[in-house]
C-alpha cells in the first residue's frame, strides 16, 4: 500500500528499490545491538552463608529475535560493605538461563525458592521447591484442579506462610465441563473421554478479562501443602468475584490463619482490566484451608464447623489493592485507586492507606480506614504531585516498622520515595539532582538496590543508604554499582554518548478561567538532541505521544527511542494535560476533551521547541499509539501542514466503531464525556452517543490529511481492534495519500513480541528517514 512517489531504481522481491534496501539492511543492524541490551526485572537479596554481606539474585531477560521469546536469565552477586560505607558487588561470572519458568518466588527465610512452570497446552502446573543445591520437591498439579498460575504482575499473588509449608496463589479455576455429542446427539453426562465417535461443544461463553486476558476467565485462590503436595482450592468465595495478590495474614496463636486477597466483581460484565485501575476492588479475608486431619487439629477459638463468611475489609472505599502487612503485623497498608475509580478515569492519582489489624484475630468488615497519602490535587511547582502507582515489592519496609519503600512517579520522572505510613511523610529520596528516572528494586535490610537510567544511559545498578542513621537525617547517598548488565555494544554506546537530554516545562497558552489551578500549570516535555547538531541546520524532529491518555513518557531509557535518536532524530516526548504524574486536576482535565485540549497540548510543545530554535517547522514527524495514536491521527488531520510523515501504532480513530468492539467501551463514554460518561455507558449506544463518538475521532478530519502515515497494527489486539486503524488506512488510501500498513497477526496492542518490535521500529527508522532526510 505505499504509495510513495520515489522513483523505483531496481524493482527488488520485496516491491522496495536497492537504496531503501541498504537503508533497511544498514538500520537493522544497528537496531539489533540496541535490541540485544538486557533489562533489569527484578531482584532479591538473601543472607549470605558466610554470614559476612548479603547475596543478590538478580533477574535479567533479553529479546530472542530468532526465536521469537525472551530469554530469561537470573545473575548472582556477592554484596560486601567496605569501609565509608562503599559498597562492593562481586559478580558470578555469567548468568544462568530459566528455561520454561513462569515465576520464581523465595521463601521468607531464603532457604528455598518456590519455581512455577505453567503449561503451555493441557498438561498439568508444575510447582519446584529447590533447596540451595537440588530441587528438593517436584509437584504436577493436573489441570481438573486448576489452570495456569497467574504470573501477570496484577491478578499474580503467591505468598509463603511463615513457617514456609504452605503456599498460598491464584491461578485459572478449571474450565467448566464441555457438552459431548455423539452421531446420535447430545451425550447426558459429562465426559472426558475423547474418541472418534463424539466431539465437544462449545458451552457457555464465560466473559474474559480483556486486552492480554485472553482465556483468562476466573482467577481464584489456591493453597499448596509443599510436604505433600496436596493443593485445595480456598472455600467460601463467591464465583462474582475474581482474586489477586493474595498474602498472608499474621497467625494468631490459637485462632485460624487466614488468607488476605484482592477481590474484583464481575457485575453484568467484565470490562478490560489492563491498564484500567477504575475496576471497582476490596480487600477480603478468608481463612485459608486446613491441612491437619482432624485428630491432629488443635483446638481453634472459633472452632465452628459452618462456613464462615468471606470478610470485606475495605467496604467504605471503593478500590484497594496492594496489600502490605507491617512487620510487626499490627497494621495492613495498601493502595487504592479510589479516585480513578469514582471518576471513570481508566488511571488515576493514588492514596495510601492502613487499617490496624486486630491481635485477637477477631476480624471486622467496619475496620477504621486511616488515609495515609491522600489524593494530591493540584501539584505546586516542585513538590510532592501524589502517588502513581508504579511496582510494589513484595516487602517494602524499613527496620523501623513503618516506612515503606516505593517506586512512583513526579513529573517526568519515575522516583523513590519512602512514605511513613504513620505520620505520612512523603521524602523523594531518589537524587533530586538528576532528571533521570529511578526504581527500586529490592532492599538489602535498611539499604536499597534501584535502577537508574535516561534516554540517553542503559539501565544500571545503584545502592542506596541513609547517610546519618543516628540524626535520622533524611539524605540518602547513591553509589553507582558496577555490573555486567551496564554493558552494551561500543557502537551504542558511543552513539548514546553523542546525545543529551532535557525536561522542559512549557507554559501553555489561551488557558480559559474556567480550568481548574492544577490544570493551568506548565505542561512537561523531554527533549532528545544530539550535542552536536548533525544536520544543517537542523536535525529533524520526532514528536513521541504516550497512550492512555492516563499514562506517561518517562525520562528513562528506551531501547527503540534510543534506535530513533542514535539515527538522527531528535526526539519531543510530549505529557500533555492527562498524564500521570502532575496531580489529579490537570490529569482529570482532558477528560470529555479529547481530540481538542490534548492536541492542543502537543501543538503548543511543537511551538515552543520551534521557538527556541531548536527545530525547523519543516522537519517534523509525529508517533504515537493507542490514545497516542488517536492524537496523532488527529494532529494529521487538524494541522495538516505540519508533520512530513506520522507513525500510528494501534491507533484509535474512530471511537464510533472501536465502541461496539472494544474490550473498554466505558472507555469510550468517559473520553467523549467526561466523568458523565461513566454513568451513561450502555453497551447499546444511542445514535446521539456515536455522533458525539464520530464528532470526537480523527476520522472526522481524515479528508484533509495529507502526510505519509504507516500503521502498526496488532491482529489480536482486543483494546483497540485492527479494524479501526484499517479503516482509518484505507480511508487515507481512497484519497491517494501514502500508506504503509503492517499487520501482525499474532501481537495484542503492545505489539512487542521481539520479531513484531524489531520489524516495526525498523519500518519506523525507514519511514521517517524516507521522509525527513
Ligand atoms: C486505557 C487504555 O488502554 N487506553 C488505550 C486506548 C491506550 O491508549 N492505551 C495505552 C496505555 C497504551 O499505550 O497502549
Amino acid at each position: 500500500m505505499d504509495g510513495s512517489k520515489a522513483g523505483p531504481l531496481k524493482e527488488l522481491p520485496l516491491g522496495i528499490d536497492a537504496t531503501t534496501e541498504e537503508e533497511y539492511a544498514s538500520q537493522s543492524r544497528l537496531l539489533q545491538e540496541f535490541t540485544s541490551i538486557s533489562s533489569i526485572d527484578k531482584a532479591w537479596i538473601f543472607k549470605s552463608d558466610s554470614g559476612i554481606g548479603s547475596q543478590a539474585m538478580f533477574s535479567i531477560s533479553q529479546p530472542n529475535l530468532l526465536a521469537n521469546k525472551r530469554k530469561k536469565f537470573i545473575l548472582s552477586s556477592h554484596i560486601s560493605r567496605g569501609s565509608n560505607n562503599s559498597v562492593n558487588f562481586q559478580w558470578a561470572p555469567f548468568p544462568v538461563e530459566m528455561t520454561g519458568v513462569s515465576v520464581i518466588v523465595p521463601s521468607p527465610s531464603g532457604a528455598k525458592l518456590l519455581v512455577v512452570r505453567n503449561p503451555e497446552n493441557e498438561s498439568p502446573c508444575q510447582f519446584e521447591i529447590w533447596g540451595r543445591a537440588q530441587v528438593e520437591k517436584e509437584f504436577h498439579i493436573p489441570q481438573s484442579v486448576h489452570g495456569s498460575v497467574y504470573a501477570d504482575g496484577w491478578f499474580q499473588g503467591i505468598s509463603w506462610n511463615s513457617d514456609e509449608t504452605l503456599i498460598a496463589y491464584v491461578a485459572e479455576e478449571p474450565s467448566p465441563s464441555k457438552p459431548t455429542f455423539t452421531g446420535q446427539g447430545y451425550k447426558k453426562g459429562s465426559s472426558t473421554e475423547k474418541d472418534f465417535g463424539n466431539w465437544k461443544g462449545q458451552g457457555d461463553w464465560k466473559e474474559e478479562w480483556g486486552e492480554t486476558y485472553a482465556g483468562k476467565r476466573q482467577p481464584a485462590l489456591f493453597v499448596i501443602n509443599i510436604n505433600s503436595g496436596e493443593a485445595q482450592a480456598v472455600k467460601g468465595i463467591e464465583k462474582s468475584l475474581s482474586v489477586g495478590q493474595v498474602v498472608w495474614a499474621p497467625p494468631v496463636r490459637g485462632s485460624h490463619q487466614y488468607l488476605v486477597f484482592v477481590g474484583w466483581s464481575e457485575g453484568t460484565r467484565k470490562l478490560g482490566i489492563k491498564y484500567c485501575f477504575n475496576r471497582p476492588c476490596a480487600l477480603y479475608a478468608v481463612r485459608a484451608p486446613n491441612f491437619e486431619s482432624e485428630a491432629d487439629e488443635p483446638e481453634l477459638k472459633d472452632n465452628s464447623t459452618e462456613d464462615v463468611p468471606v470478610i470485606n475489609l475495605t467496604q467504605s472505599i471503593s478500590s484497594a489493592f496492594y496489600p502490605r502487612f507491617s512487620p510487626d503485623g499490627k497494621f495492613l497498608s495498601f493502595l487504592s485507586a479510589r479516585s480513578s475509580v469514582d471518576s471513570g478515569a481508566h488511571s488515576a492519582t493514588d492514596s495510601l492507606h492502613r487499617i490496624d489489624w486486630p491481635i485477637d484475630g477477631l476480624l471486622s468488615s467496619s475496620a477504621k480506614i486511616v488515609d495515609v497519602v491522600p489524593v494530591v490535587m493540584c501539584a505546586e511547582d516542585g513538590s510532592f504531585p501524589g502517588l502513581y502507582w508504579s511496582s510494589f515489592l513484595s516487602n517494602p519496609w524499613l527496620s523501623d516498622g513503618c516506612t515503606m519503600i516505593i517506586t512512583s512517579i513526579w513529573g517526568s520522572c519515575q522516583v523513590i520515595l519512602s512514605v511513613n505510613v504513620l505520620s505520612g511523610e512523603v521524602i523523594r529520596i531518589s537524587p533530586t539532582d538528576s532528571n533521570s528516572s529511578w526504581s527500586v528494586l529490592t532492599l538489602d535490610g535498611n539499604n536499597i538496590v534501584a535502577v537508574s537510567s535516561s534516554p540517553v544511559d542503559v539501565p544500571h545498578i545503584n545502592y542506596g543508604y541513609l547517610v546519618d542513621k543516628e540524626s535520622k537525617s533524611t539524605a540518602w547517598s547513591w553509589q553507582n554499582v558496577p555490573s555486567p548488565t551496564n554493558e552494551c555494544s561500543e557502537k551504542v554506546k558511543s552513539l548514546l554518548s553523542s546525545l543529551q537530554f532535557s525536561i522542559m516545562k512549557i507554559p501553555l497558552r489561551d488557558v480559559s478561567d474556567s480550568v481548574t489551578k492544577g490544570a493551568a500549570k506548565p505542561i512537561e516535555a523531554i527533549f532528545v538532541s544530539s550535542k552536536t547538531k548533525r544536520n544543517d541546520p537542523f536535525d529533524p524532529l520526532i514528536v513521541i505521544l504516550h497512550g492512555g491518555p492516563h499514562a506517561v513518557s518517562l525520562s528513562s531509557f528506551s531501547k527503540s527511542l534510543g534506535f530513533l535518536s542514535s539515527i538522527g532524530f531528535n526526539l519531543l516526548l510530549v505529557n500533555y494535560r492527562g498524564s500521570l504524574g502532575f496531580g489529579e486536576e490537570a490529569l482529570q482535565s482532558v477528560l470529555g476533551k479529547v481530540g481538542s485540549q490534548d492536541v492542543n497540548d502537543v501543538l503548543v510543545a511543537i511551538d515552543h521547541v520551534i521557538d527556541l530554535g531548536l527545530a525547523s517547522p519543516s522537519k517534523l514527524a509525529v508517533l504515537g499509539g493507542s490514545h497516542g495514536g488517536f492524537l496523532t491521527t488527529h494532529l494529521i488531520g487538524q494541522a495538516p501542514d505540519k508533520f512530513v510523515a506520522a507513525v500510528a501504532r494501534n491507533p484509535v480513530c474512530n471511537l464510533t466503531l472501536m465502541v461496539g468492539t472494544t474490550d473498554i467501551p466505558d472507555w469510550v463514554y468517559v473520553e467523549a464525556y467526561g466523568s458523565e460518561g461513566k454513568n451513561s455507558f450502555t453497551d447499546a449506544p444511542s445514535a446521539e452517543n456515536l455522533t458525539l463518538f464520530q464528532s470526537k475521532s480523527p476520522i472526522a478530519h481524515v479528508s484533509k490529511v495529507k502526510t505519509p502515515t504507516l500503521f502498526l497494527l496488532g491482529a489480536q489486539d482486543l483494546r483497540v481492534p485492527v479494524s479501526t486503524g484499517l479503516q482509518y488506512a484505507r480511508a487515507l488510501k481512497e484519497k491517494g495519500v501514502p500508506v504503509k500498513v503492517i499487520v501482525f497477526p499474532n501481537d495484542t496492542h503492545a505489539i512487542e513480541r521481539p520479531q513484531s518490535d524489531f520489524e516495526s521500529f525498523l519500518n519506523i527508522g525507514v519511514w521517517f528517514k524516507k521522509y525527513l532526510s
